[in-house]
């Protein structure tokens, strides 16, 4: 059985209590909040602040996702803010291991993350190190892209790897484009956590939405 995150970045900024409170009630699994530095990616979101205050008011599994050039930097204050698991990507300038020991060291979950042009490969020696691994399956960037089927071959190569480490149930995450299409192929490749964002918020009954991804 698949769990869901829905991604705060389509959520309304206006009202992001209420709205995460929705998906919590539905049963989402984690909370994804996506951090973008307009460096690592063109855009802007939110940081550690919106977090820290969100995490007050919001008893939740925050998975933060880190697309920045640098997040080992950014590590201590997301720690601090209340982040549950820090996913980070391995095309980025830190250096892969210290950054998962300073998430490790700080108390939450670490887990690396892949852009649609990096190998899984790439992410096999870090497997046993981490408690997740991300597949990105739109560039990173924006909510609301076209999903891309190459993350369908590279979630299968992850299980498969998973499984021959010994970690079968390794958690798997799939974001981007993540529909009621692509959702179902995704949890049929080895994906076990399925990142929604306009998917859950685009509708006029994101606690139905979530229900049907929890189902898979
Ligand atoms: O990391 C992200 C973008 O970089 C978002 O998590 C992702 O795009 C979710 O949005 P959607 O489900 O609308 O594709
Ligand atoms: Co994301």
């Amino acid at each position: 059985m698949a769990m869901i995150a829905p991604s705060l970045l389509s959520a309304d900024f206006a009202c992001l209590e209420q709205d995460c409170r929705t998906c919590l009630d539905a049963g989402a699994d984690f909370l994804h909040f996506d951090v973008m530095d307009g460096h690592f990616v063109p855009n802007i979101s939110f940081g550690a602040p919106v977090l820290a205050s969100l995490s007050k008011k919001v008893s939740a599994f925050y998975d933060v996702h880190l697309m920045l050039t640098d997040p080992l930097a950014y590590v201590p204050m997301f720690l601090k803010a209340g982040a549950s698991m820090i996913t980070f990507h391995l095309e980025a300038d830190s250096p892969v291991q210290e950054t998962i020991d300073a998430i490790h060291a700080g108390g939450a979950k670490a887990g690396v993350v892949i852009k649609p042009a990096t190998p899984a490969a790439a992410a096999f020696e870090w497997m046993p190190k981490v408690e997740m691994v991300l597949v990105m399956s739109v560039e990173p960037g924006f909510g609301g892209q076209k999903f891309q089927p190459a993350a369908l071959e590279k979630l299968s190569a992850l299980r498969a790897e998973a499984v021959r480490i010994g970690r079968p149930d390794l958690l798997l995450q799939v974001d981007g484009g993540v529909a009621r299409d692509t959702a179902p192929l995704c949890a049929a490749a080895g994906a076990n956590v399925l990142v929604a964002g306009s998917a859950v918020f685009g509708t006029a009954d994101p606690a139905a939405e979530i229900a049907f991804y929890k189902g898979l």
